[in-house]
């Protein structure tokens, strides 16, 4: 159960993560002893404890089936997890509004799903429940961080590429201005330049917005490309937590197996 502030059974992991990690800050994230039996009493997640830090991109790879995508929904109440297992910002975020929450903590999908209406509806619906109203003006701008001109506000759903409405997903998602962007593989569905556009846009939102980013993965080009930091996730457990050019340096016979396979 690594850590990235101390692993007491490596001390190596832990030279390794100091100087990506800002030592003595408050995690954005911390996820303590998180565990979910499913109905069959199998366990899907088992005591993942792990601190993410802020403004970090956070890669997480691993088999099919190993629980990431679990971990992920438990992080804005997807899936609830137990009281005092996840916080934000050193907040149990079982006692925060679950609305609020998804606000602070947005997410995307493998496939994006847009609403009825215009590109620029979609980008003001955030907003607009809370009863504020995006010029056109912010909702180009909000495109054009999502890689997309001013062109696109007028399209609709259907005129839009895949890539193109999962950028105008994640459009819409910062139209909350979130603090945390949780990314449920979301370039497996598009072709390779879509995929670029959007790994691209992840950097450039961690370097000018400073969002904190979570990204579960099965590319692991892509979690070299944008992620600081990497948890290998197996059977339900954070197996090990590397830097993405130490991949290689995997221990876990079952994380080595899925690397070697996967690259
Ligand atoms: N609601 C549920 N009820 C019971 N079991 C579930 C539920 N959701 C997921 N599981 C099981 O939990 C395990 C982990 O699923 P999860 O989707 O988190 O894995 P994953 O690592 O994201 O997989 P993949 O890479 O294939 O998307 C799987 O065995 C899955 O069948």
């Amino acid at each position: 159960m690594p850590s990235l502030w101390s692993n007491e059974s490596d001390g190596s992991l832990r030279e390794h993560l100091v100087d990506v990690v800002v030592s003595g800050s408050e995690p954005k994230i911390r996820v303590h002893d998180l565990t979910r039996v499913a109905d069959d009493g199998s366990r899907i997640l088992k005591g993942v404890t792990i601190d993410i830090p802020k403004g970090m991109i956070v890669g997480v790879i691993g088999p099919s089936g190993s629980g990431k995508s679990t971990f992920l929904r438990s992080l804005n109440r997807l899936w609830e997890p137990p009281e005092s297992t996840v916080f934000l910002d050193g907040e149990d975020i079982t006692n925060v509004d679950v609305i609020a929450l998804r606000r602070r903590v947005g997410m995307l999908f493998q496939l994006p799903v847009l609403f009825q209406g215009t590109v620029a509806d979609n980008v003001r619906y955030g907003p607009n429940l809370r009863g504020e109203k995006l010029s056109d003006e912010e909702v180009y701008k909000l495109l054009s961080l999502a890689d997309l001109d001013a062109s696109f506000a007028k399209k609709t759903g259907a005129e839009l590429s895949v890539g193109q409405a999962q950028r105008v997903a994640l459009a819409r998602t910062l139209a909350n201005e979130p603090e945390v962007l949780l990314l449920d593989e979301p370039t497996s569905a598009l072709d390779p330049i879509s995929t670029e556009n959007i790994e691209d846009v992840i950097v450039k939102l961690k370097k000018q917005r400073g969002i904190t980013t979570v990204i579960v993965s099965h590319s692991i080009k892509q979690i070299q490309k944008v992620a600081d930091i990497v948890c290998l996730v197996v059977d339900g457990e954070i197996v090990e937590v590397l830097k993405p050019s130490e991949l290689s340096h995997a221990t876990h016979p079952m994380a080595q197996r899925f690397l070697q396979l996967s690259s």
